[in-house]
């Protein structure tokens, strides 16, 4: 029976349908990645399951549970890092965590998160003196002090450098790996293709695709990224009109085209047949970045009544 199962769900702000007919399930033991663009309705999605936003239609479960009517009982179920978390300044680790302690019935002894979250050169510091790395290892340490079987992280990473996100991507596997079902919101695609066992990706309210990183990637009709820089410019037509090529742009002196086998075999013979002398010829899988373009790509073409 899975974890989380979303079915329907339908979140409307005056006149705006933001969260519409979404249906997913998450799996016990899973890191589930909602990804999506600004404003696409990926944490009201997630506020409906942790019960604090009230759904205009749908059914939700978590554990079994209905987040509304049975709230109490997922709140202790479920571990939350808010997307905007602050707590006051002079507030120290250590009085924080022994706080959220006192929230739960069965917490477990934050003293056992202090070294697996790397706060314990930290304990007697000022919240409002802690880095920003330093602030969100606090705060999944304390979505972790109820002993939650599911942890909720959104954007958790947005206002961090690349180590400290990589460092806190560690923490996440440490996490699932010690048993804790993870449901991440997520802008960043690089942090989506090496955490998330799944994936929803939501657009303007609607989930347009659900599967692995790399079912995405290679369900895209340009798993392939083409690269060379030519001595002579070439004509964009002739690139655009290539069997394949979705996306044909030029950085600096390099033509990139995103495409498929076709596309590398009609650049291979249009490179022979017009002599045109390329270096660097890089022929690379895509990424999920490349993937996510070519989804919701597709969905604004579906609005605009394009094919
Ligand atoms: N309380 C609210 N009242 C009215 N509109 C809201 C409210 N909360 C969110 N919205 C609107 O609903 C839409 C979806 O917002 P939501 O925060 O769920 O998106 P998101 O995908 O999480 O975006 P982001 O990545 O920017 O956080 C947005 O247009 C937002 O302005």
């Amino acid at each position: 029976m899975p974890i989380i199962k979303v079915q329907g769900l339908r979140k409307v702000y005056g006149s705006k349908t933001v969260v519409d007919d979404v249906s997913f399930t998450v799996e016990e033991g899973e890191i589930f990645g909602i990804l999506g663009p600004n404003g696409a309705g990926k944490t009201t999605a997630v506020e409906c399951i942790e019960g604090l936003r009230v759904p205009e239609a749908g059914m939700i479960r978590v554990a079994g549970l209905d987040p509304i009517r049975q709230h109490d009982d997922v709140t202790r179920i479920l571990g939350v890092q808010l997307q905007e978390s602050e707590l006051q300044a002079k507030l120290t680790v250590r009085e924080a965590l022994r706080l959220y302690s006192a929230l739960y019935p069965n917490p477990i002894d934050w003293r056992s998160l202090v070294d697996r979250m790397g706060l314990g050169e930290l304990l007697e510091q000022r919240f409002g003196k802690l880095s920003g790395g330093q602030k969100q290892r606090l705060f999944v340490a304390l979505s972790l002090v109820g002993s939650p079987k599911i942890v909720v992280f959104d954007e958790l990473t947005t206002a961090l450098d690349p180590r400290a996100r990589r460092e806190t991507w560690k923490l996440v596997e440490d996490i699932r790996n010690a048993g804790t079902t993870v449901l991440l919101v997520t802008h960043f695609m690089e942090e989506a293709e090496h955490l998330c066992d799944r994936l929803a990706v939501f657009d303007r309210g609607k989930i347009v695709a659900l599967d692995t990183p790399a079912g995405l990637i290679s369900r895209s009709e340009s798993p392939i990224v083409i690269s060379f820089r030519p001595q002579e410019p070439v004509a964009d037509n002739e690139l655009r009109d290539l069997p394949g090529a979705s996306l044909v742009s030029t950085e600096g002196a390099r033509v990139v085209i995103n495409g498929n086998d076709a596309t590398v075999e009609a650049v291979n013979s249009l490179i022979a047949r017009k002599r045109i002398r390329a270096t660097e010829l890089r022929i690379v899988d895509a990424t999920l970045d490349d993937a996510f373009l070519n989804i919701t790509g597709k969905a604004d073409d579906a609005t605009h009544g394009g094919s």
